[in-house]
């Protein structure tokens, strides 16, 4: 062993003698002085010193502008941050106490930031304390960072971890999907004739008074903590129909979420945000108190459209937070004469756009996501004047048996920033097992839409060529693809079917038959006839054509068949696409009289006709029946119902479904 002269030690040959060990000598001598390196020694004093220059603050990008006077008046970065923090305090503020807490921004962690009553700029109309929460300060961590935003999740949420492909695995806590049933909406005068009520409405109502006995549960919530996460965000890829929205929540987990699911504002943007349109308050972890009057659980998920605020309380799932925005946009669209729609989106290499429809697990994310065309998005979306736009600025993708080889895209999106919600990994190593259901089978990833490589952005694009239906038919009848005209477009639109089997683990079951109109019957605000006239009046108008995949079974219902394979299903999306299902040969079916391809490229022709994959025809027969049973029974609520101007489509809707 030897020195090379610059501190290291290497075995010099074999030949070495080793019987006397040489001095070790770790450093090179300079003018008899010892150093450590070759590098500057550090601006640093002391340690803290030291751990203070670690972060340096972010230049400002632009100029400071007046915003509240519309232009010429420039204000102070202090004055702004002021008028900011007015705004998240008035947000908080509680409705019998008349003004907001004391907030001051940064994390109360940092001893720096420590409030001290003499000089923070917090914002506190002087009144005499008669509460203990008048005293204390409401920290707010404002539009953190997704690498801040972990850190905060690592550091105090329970089961936060960094997978190893960089994404943030959270727990989402009891609740690992959404609880339609203890979904309110206050019934005040307005909402009262204007929103659908009554069967099949997913609107459950609550008044006023009750609205406000849990916005009060949950404010009063949020201020006891030491600090909350606020996130200012828009809604909507169409600059004229932007929505502004407000989340405040408890947890980093969805802080993160709502970032990577919301369109992020550029920095400009958030200096003129101003008053958001509508707030979310996200007591999640702390329950309803079931004593109060409407209350069935302890969860409860309150939209009150006039005061433009949701609660949140009793369920951390943060799929909440995006379905109830999904919801406002679905009552706030409409009335501007934009279609709000429960699809996946995207974008061919010459223009032409396809609609995804289909309930949950049929496809939309899975299908609208593909290597050949640009992703507008993944699952909710407008159709306004001008064409498509996407409401969302990011991805939720189920995660259950997600495979590298069978939806690249997705797997290669799911990195650093990531939220990757109730999944099962590696202790060591970190490694996500997707086929594990321990937690839930609803395992899920939500990642920002620029995180796939082909994504439109921005979100928008012309007018749809193709409106494609999904359902997943596990009775195994409907064919793998068939082509709609405008009626049974309309027809299977309204039903909204899909059909699931619960319970997978024990066993074979009954398929169930799901009827959700509009594809998202727990989201519409309006009833479902007034969608549907607007989506005819649409796809009449821009020539649309409408077709119905079946992502399901085949070969047999659930237990005998097989789910179809996801290149097949490929295959047929790449040949409506392309036109060429447009030149192809079709047979009508009987029961449903669909019109059914006869060949596809790529897929076996023997798939196209159902029939023709049962080993028991009888079976077929009779299960064929049985599920236009049950489309006919769903059907029968809407047939009072009158569709658009004239009633000729309403009587051709009607005469568009099964026949037996
Ligand atoms: N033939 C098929 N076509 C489409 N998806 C299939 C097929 N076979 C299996 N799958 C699987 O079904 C699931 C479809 O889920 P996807 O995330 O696309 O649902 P979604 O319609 O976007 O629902 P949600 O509205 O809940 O997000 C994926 O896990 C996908 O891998
Ligand atoms: O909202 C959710 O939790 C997941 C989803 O996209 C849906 O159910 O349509
Ligand atoms: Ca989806
Ligand atoms: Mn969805």
């Amino acid at each position: 062993m030897a020195s090379n002269g610059n501190g290291e030690f290497s075995f010099a040959g074999k030949g070495t003698a080793r019987s006397v060990l040489p001095k070790i000598q770790t450093q090179k001598k300079q003018n008899g002085i010892c150093h450590d390196d070759s590098s500057a020694p550090v601006k640093a004093q002391t340690i803290d010193e030291l751990h203070s220059l670690q972060k340096k603050k972010s230049a400002p990008t632009t100029p400071i502008k007046g915003s509240q006077q519309g232009g010429f008046a420039t204000i102070s970065e202090e004055e702004r941050q002021k008028q900011q923090l007015q705004s998240i305090s008035a947000s908080l503020a509680s409705l019998t106490r008349e003004t907001g807490p004391k907030v001051v921004r940064g994390d109360p962690a940092r001893l720096t930031e420590t409030p001290k009553a003499s000089h923070v700029s917090h914002f506190h109309v002087p009144t005499i304390s008669v509460s203990d929460s008048s005293l204390k300060f409401t920290h707010v961590l404002y539009n953190l960072s997704p690498a801040e935003l972990y850190e905060q999740a690592i550091k105090y949420e329970k089961g936060s971890f960094i997978a190893s492909s960089g994404a943030l695995a959270t727990l989402s806590g009891a609740k690992t999907g959404r609880s339609p049933r203890d979904k309110r909406v206050v019934k005040d005068e307005s909402a009262k004739d204007e929103l659908w009520w009554g069967k099949g409405s997913p609107n459950i109502e609550m008044d006023e008074e009750t609205f406000l006995v849990n916005r009060e549960r949950a404010v009063d919530y949020l201020n006891s903590l030491d600090k909350v996460f606020v996130n200012d965000q828009f809604l909507n890829w169409d600059p004229q129909n932007r929505i502004k929205v407000r989340i405040v929540s408890a947890r980093a987990y969805h802080s993160l979420f709502m970032h990577n699911m919301c369109i992020r504002a550029t920095p400009e943007e958030l200096e003129n945000f101003g008053t958001p349109d509508f707030t979310i308050y996200n007591a999640g972890q702390f329950p309803c108190n079931r004593y109060t009057h409407y209350m069935t659980s302890s969860t409860s998920i309150d939209l009150n459209l006039a005061r433009r605020e949701m609660v949140i309380l009793g369920t951390q799932y943060a799929g909440e937070m995006k379905k109830g925005l999904f919801s406002v946009m679905h009552y706030l669209m409409p009335k501007r004469q934009i279609l709000s729609l429960h699809s996946g989106c995207n974008i061919g290499k010459d223009g032409d756009v396809a609609l995804f429809f289909g309930l949950s697990g049929t496809g939309k994310t899975t299908l609208s996501t593909d290597h050949n065309r640009y992703l507008i998005g993944d699952d909710e979306h407008c159709w306004g004047e001008n064409g498509v736009s996407n409401i969302e600025g990011g991805c939720y993708a189920k995660c259950i048996d997600l495979s590298r080889e069978k939806e690249p895209d997705i797997w290669n999106a799911i990195k650093f920033g990531t939220v990757l919600e109730n999944v099962v990994f590696d202790e060591h190593t970190r490694e996500v097992d997707y086929t594990d259901k321990s937690v839930t089978e609803n395992t899920r990833a939500s990642y920002p839409i620029e995180y796939i490589p082909n994504a439109r952005i921005p979100c928008v694009g012309p007018h749809p060529k193709n409106v494609i239906l999904l359902a997943c038919d596990a009775f195994g009848v409907l064919p793998p693809v068939s082509k709609l005209n405008l009626a049974q477009t309309m027809y299977h639109f309204i039903s909204g079917y899909t059909a699931l089997v619960a319970g997978t683990e024990e066993g074979v079951k009954e398929p169930q038959a799901t009827f959700s109109a509009c594809f998202g019957a727990a989201f519409i605000m309006l009833h479902p006839t007034k969608y549907a006239a607007m989506l005819a009046e649409k796809m009449q108008k821009h020539g649309a054509t409408g077709w119905l995949v079946n992502t399901g079974w085949s070969g047999g219902r659930y237990g005998y068949g097989n789910r179809i394979k996801l290149p097949y299903t490929r295959k047929i999306i790449d040949a409506i696409h392309s036109g060429s299902l447009f030149k192809t040969n079709y047979k009508k079916t009987e029961v449903f009289g669909l019109e059914i391809p006869t060949e596809v490229e790529g897929v076996p022709s023997e798939i196209m006709d159902p029939i023709n994959t049962w080993g028991d025809k009888h079976a077929y027969k009779d299960t064929l029946l049985k599920l236009a049973g049950l489309f006919k029974n769903n059907f029968a609520t809407f047939t009072n119902y009158k569709i658009g101007e004239d009633n000729k489509l309403t009587e051709e809707i009607l005469a568009a479904g099964p026949s037996f």
